[in-house]
C-alpha cells in the first residue's frame, strides 16, 4: 500500500471539487488548463466561459499574489470537451510550501478531469534556435525545485511524464512546434549567467518556476500532460542587457492569443 501525501491535500482537492460542482452545476470535467503568465489571451481564444469564479471561492486556494486575471477559473466547452481552465496558479515561490502549487491539479482530478494542459512562460537556452514568442512543447523536465509534492514511499514513474500521444497530436496540428526540456527552480531570482551556463550544460533548453510539481502530482493521479512553455525572454548572459519582467510578459501575450487555436484543435482531436 503506498503511502499517499497526507490525505488533508486531498481531503482539501475533494471539498473544492465537490464546491466546484455545486459552484458550476457539472458533475464531471474532463481536461483542466493551467494558463501561465501571458497566456490570458489563449484562454479567451477558448471560447466564452459558462460559468467563471475568483478560486477564493474554493476550499484551499489563496488569493493570487498579484490581482487581475489571475486567481480565477473558468468552465469552458472546448471542442465539446468540459474544461476547467485556470487563470494564474500559484508558485512555489510565494512560500505558502508545496501543497497550495499543486492543489489546482488535485482538485481538477477530483472532478473528474483525465487530461491535463500545462501552459507556462519560460526562459529560452537556445538562442540558437528560440526566438522571444515561441511556444515550445515540452518533452521532458529538470525539477530543480528541491521540493516534491509526493512524500512516502510513492514511488512513481514519471517516463513518460509529458503525453507523447499528446505532443504528436499537438506537432500534428503545428509541425512547426518544437520539443524541449523544461528545467523549474524555485526562484523568485532569475538565474545567473553562471547558472544558465550549468542549465545549458544539463541539457535544459526552457527554465521556469512553476509546472513541474504540477505535472507530477497530474501523473500521480494517473491524467495525461500536455506541457507547452512560450519562450519569453532568452535567458540571462545569452543576450546583452538584464531580464525586464515587463517585456517579458508583453512577449507572451502576443504569442499566447495563437496558441488559443492550437489548444482548441489538440484538445477536439
Ligand atoms: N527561472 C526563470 N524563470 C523565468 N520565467 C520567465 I517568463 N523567464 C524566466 C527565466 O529566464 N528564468
Amino acid at each position: 500500500m503506498s503511502i499517499s501525501p497526507s490525505d488533508d491535500a486531498f481531503d482539501l482537492a475533494r471539498a473544492a471539487a465537490d464546491r466546484l460542482r455545486a459552484r458550476t452545476s457539472v458533475d464531471s470535467f474532463d481536461v483542466a488548463l493551467v494558463m501561465g503568465s501571458g497566456w490570458v489571451p489563449a484562454a479567451d481564444a477558448l471560447g466564452d466561459p459558462a460559468t467563471e469564479l475568483p478560486v477564493t471561492e474554493l476550499p484551499g486556494f489563496a488569493p493570487p499574489a498579484v490581482e487581475g486575471h489571475a486567481g480565477r477559473i473558468r468552465v469552458v466547452e472546448v471542442a465539446g470537451r468540459r474544461a476547467l481552465v485556470f487563470l494564474g496558479r500559484t508558485h512555489l515561490y510565494e512560500g505558502r510550501g508545496v501543497a497550495p502549487v499543486v492543489h489546482g491539479v488535485r482538485t481538477a482530478l477530483a472532478a473528474g478531469v483525465g487530461t491535463v494542459v500545462l501552459t507556462n512562460a519560460a526562459g529560452g537556452l537556445r538562442p540558437e534556435r528560440q526566438r522571444v514568442g515561441d511556444p515550445v512543447l515540452i518533452a521532458d523536465h529538470l525539477n530543480l525545485t528541491g521540493a516534491n509534492p509526493l512524500t512516502g514511499a510513492t514511488f512513481l514513474d514519471m517516463t513518460e511524464a509529458y503525453s507523447p500521444r499528446l505532443r504528436a497530436l499537438a506537432r500534428e496540428v503545428d509541425p512547426t512546434l518544437g520539443e524541449g526540456v523544461y528545467a523549474a527552480l524555485r526562484g523568485p531570482t532569475y538565474e545567473t549567467p553562471a547558472e544558465i551556463r550549468m542549465l545549458r550544460t544539463l541539457g535544459a533548453d526552457l527554465v521556469g518556476m512553476s509546472t513541474v510539481l504540477e505535472t507530477i502530482a497530474a501523473r500521480q493521479g494517473g491524467a495525461e500532460v500536455l506541457g507547452i512553455s512560450l519562450v519569453t525572454n532568452i535567458a540571462a548572459g545569452l543576450t546583452d542587457g538584464p531580464l525586464d519582467h515587463e517585456e517579458v510578459l508583453a512577449a507572451g501575450r502576443d504569442a499566447a492569443a495563437r496558441m488559443g487555436a492550437l489548444l482548441a484543435t489538440v484538445l477536439s482531436k
